[in-house]
């Protein structure tokens, strides 16, 4: 079973191995996280195109000397025993390694979600359905629309707000439990009230 944990990227270097499609998603959610990508493949898709600006690409089969400074790496390669070594290797110097074919030679995976501003929902079926993490995705998607952005922006702030205000910890936390019984207009009109 694995534990979620939240991961600050920006200090971390990233290697993903591959430049296929599963390649090109991995980079693609971690560029919502982080800023720089480095990505090693024999053969990019198009699609990469798009995301030149913050990624790095080497053009070349994978060799160990690439990842050496990495402290993230996804082998996504289409190839098993390349995979493998890959995963085998970080998992011996202590990496954080995503092999996208094998599950039990990961140390980490990265499951679906939704991000409405600092909302983050994070969806993962323990590997045995990547397509049911996706469909509930969606789902959420509806229901967490965009307005939660703004509605956690003005939560945030309130309750900085709360906690300077009111030292009695058993009132903080009834006045903060409350404000999520509020709507986002309800939220707006009553800012004043804590601000
Ligand atoms: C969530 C998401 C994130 C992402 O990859 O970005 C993700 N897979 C996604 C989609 C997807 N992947 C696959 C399909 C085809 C249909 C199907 O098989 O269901 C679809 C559906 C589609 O494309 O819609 C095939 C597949 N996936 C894995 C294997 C190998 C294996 O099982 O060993 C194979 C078979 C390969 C083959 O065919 O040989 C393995 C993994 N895929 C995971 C994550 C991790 C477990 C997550 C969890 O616990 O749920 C894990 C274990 C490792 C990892 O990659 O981290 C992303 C949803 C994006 C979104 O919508 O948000
Ligand atoms: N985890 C997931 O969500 C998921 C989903 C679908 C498929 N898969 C698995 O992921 C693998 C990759 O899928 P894909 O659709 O991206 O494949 P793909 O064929 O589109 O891309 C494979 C890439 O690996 C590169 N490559 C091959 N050997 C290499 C090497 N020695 N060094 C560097 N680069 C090398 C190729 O140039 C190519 O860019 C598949 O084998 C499949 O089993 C995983």
């Amino acid at each position: 079973m694995l534990y979620p944990i939240n991961i600050k990227l920006e200090e971390l270097e990233i290697t993903v191995v591959g430049g296929g499609k599963v390649a090109y998603r991995k980079c693609k959610n971690f560029l919502h996280f982080t800023k720089e990508v480095r990505v090693i493949s024999t053969d990019f898709i198009d699609a990469f195109d798009e995301l030149k600006e913050d990624i790095k690409l080497i053009k070349d089969s994978y060799k160990e000397k690439y990842i050496k400074n990495s402290s993230v790496v996804v082998a996504a390669t289409n190839n098993r025993q390349v995979n493998k070594e890959i995963g085998e290797h970080c998992r011996k110097c202590g990496k954080l390694v995503n092999v996208v074919d094998d599950i039990e030679l990961s140390n980490f995976t990265v499951p679906s979600y939704i991000k409405k501003g600092d909302l983050l929902i994070s969806i993962s079926t323990g590997g045995k359905s990547p397509s049911l993490s996706s469909r509930i995705k969606k789902e959420l998607d509806d229901k967490y629309d965009d307005s939660y952005e703004e509605y956690i922006n003005l939560l945030g702030e309130i309750r900085q707000n709360v906690i300077k205000k009111y030292d009695d910890m058993v009132e903080r936390k009834k006045i903060l439990n409350s404000l999520v019984d509020l709507t986002l207009e309800e939220l707006r009109s009553e800012y004043n009230k804590y601000i």
